[in-house]
C-alpha cells in the first residue's frame, strides 16, 4: 500500500436483512449473509455470514444465530455492529493494517425508516471508526448500480425486493418524488411456502429448506414457459413425527405467493397513482427497473408487466446493485451530492 493510498478508503455498504455487502476500492470485496452465531453462555461471537448461516436450524441450546436486521432495519444495535465489526476487520484484513484506522462510508439504507432509525445507522457506523459517513436509499443506489441517468428530469421506477423490505421508488432529478416501503419480500415469500407445505402436505420444514425450495423452483406465474421440473423437499411429518419427503411443483409454489406478490402489486400500482402525468408519460416510456435478490423469482417480470401493462426490464447481479450503486455516489460526491440523504 502506498503512503497516500488511505486517501482511497472509501467503503460502501448494503447492510441487508439477508446480506451485507462490502465493496473496497470498486470492487466487492466483503458478500457475507447477515447473520451472526453467538454463544449464549458465555456471550462469544462463533461464526458471522456463511459459516454463521450453515449452522441456522442445527444448533443446540447454547448457540443462537440471529439476523441483526429485521425488514430492512436493524432490530438489533448490539449484533448488527458486532457482525459489521468483523466484516470490517475482514476487509481490513485483504487490504491493510492502516485501514481500519480512517475510512469513509456511504450505507444504503430502505427509504421507509425513520430520522431516529437514520441517526442510529450513523451512530453505529462512527463507532465503527468511520470518519464521514453518507447515507442513501436503497432504490437510489439501485438505479445508479444499474446505470440510470438519476439527474435527469426523466421519470423512473425502480422495484428492489429484498430478503425484509420490497423498495417502490419513482425518481427524477436525483430525488424521490413517490414510493412505498412494503414489508413483503423474499422472508415472507420463504414464510409463505413453509405455511402451504405445513397445511398442503402436513410437512414441517425449516427457513433454509423453504429458500432453497424459493430458488431452486420458485415462480411468480403458473405458467411458465420453461418450468423447473417438480422437486423432492424434506422435513418433519406434521402427524408422526417422523422425517418425510414429498414432491412439489413450480405451480404450488407460485400459489403459495401470490397473496404476497399481489399485495407488491398493489403498492406498485397506487405508487403509479401517486405521480403527476408528465412523470407518468416518462414511465409508460423507461418502463420498470426491477432489482434486489426477490426480483430473480421466475416470471415475476412477466406478471408486474401485466398488471402494470408496462415494460419490466431486469439487470444483471441484482444482488449487487445496490453497493455498487452506492460505490459509484461515495466516489463521485461532486456529482451526486443531492441524492443523498441529507438533515438527520
Ligand atoms: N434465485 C432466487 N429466486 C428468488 N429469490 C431469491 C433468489 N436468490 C436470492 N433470493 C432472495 O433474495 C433475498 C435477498 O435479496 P437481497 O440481498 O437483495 O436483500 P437484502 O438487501 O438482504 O434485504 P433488504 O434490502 O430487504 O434489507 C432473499 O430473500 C433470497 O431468498
Amino acid at each position: 500500500m502506498g503512503f497516500f493510498d488511505f486517501l482511497n478508503n472509501k467503503i460502501a455498504v448494503d447492510l441487508g436483512t439477508t446480506n451485507t455487502l462490502i465493496t473496497h476500492k470498486g470492487k466487492i470485496a466483503i458478500d457475507a449473509p447477515s447473520i451472526i452465531a453467538v454463544n449464549k453462555i458465555t456471550g462469544k461471537i462463533i461464526a458471522v455470514g456463511k459459516e454463521a448461516s450453515s449452522m441456522r436450524g442445527k444448533i443446540h441450546k447454547n448457540i443462537k444465530t440471529s439476523y441483526p436486521l429485521r425488514n430492512g432495519v436493524i432490530a438489533n444495535f448490539d449484533l448488527s455492529e458486532k457482525m459489521l465489526k468483523i466484516l470490517i476487520k475482514k476487509l481490513s484484513d485483504i487490504s491493510s493494517a492502516f485501514f481500519i484506522k480512517s475510512y469513509n462510508m456511504i450505507i444504503a439504507i430502505p427509504c421507509g425508516i425513520t430520522k431516529v432509525e437514520m441517526r442510529a445507522v450513523k451512530e453505529s457506523a462512527r463507532r465503527l471508526n468511520a470518519k464521514k459517513i453518507y447515507l442513501i436509499s436503497e432504490p437510489m443506489a439501485a438505479a445508479i448500480g444499474a446505470g440510470i441517468d438519476v439527474l435527469q428530469p426523466k421519470g423512473h421506477m425502480v422495484i428492489d425486493i429484498g430478503g425484509g423490505t420490497t423498495e417502490i421508488a419513482v425518481i427524477t432529478l436525483g430525488g424521490i418524488i413517490a414510493g412505498k416501503s412494503v414489508k413483503i419480500a423474499g422472508n415472507v415469500f420463504n414464510n409463505d411456502i413453509t405455511q402451504y407445505v405445513r397445511e398442503k402436505h402436513n410437512l414441517h420444514i425449516g427457513e433454509s429448506t423453504a429458500e432453497s425450495i424459493k430458488i431452486k423452483i420458485g415462480s411468480a406465474i403458473d405458467t411458465l414457459e420453461e418450468p423447473p421440473k417438480k422437486t423432492t423437499i424434506q422435513g418433519r411429518d406434521m402427524l408422526t413425527g417422523k422425517p418425510k419427503q414429498v414432491y412439489i411443483t413450480y405451480k404450488e409454489i407460485s400459489k403459495s405467493l401470490d397473496k404476497s406478490i399481489t399485495q407488491i402489486e398493489n403498492s406498485v400500482l397506487d405508487t403509479l397513482c401517486d405521480i403527476p402525468p408528465e412523470i407518468s408519460a416518462d414511465i409508460y416510456k423507461t418502463g420498470i427497473f426491477l432489482t434486489g435478490g426477490g426480483s430473480m423469482l421466475r416470471g415475476l417480470d412477466k406478471r408486474f408487466s401485466a398488471t402494470t401493462e408496462l415494460p419490466v426490464y431486469k439487470g444483471d447481479n441484482p444482488l449487487e446493485v445496490v453497493v455498487k450503486g452506492s460505490d459509484i455516489v461515495l466516489k463521485n460526491l461532486d456529482r451526486y451530492t443531492n441524492v443523498l440523504i441529507k438533515n438527520i
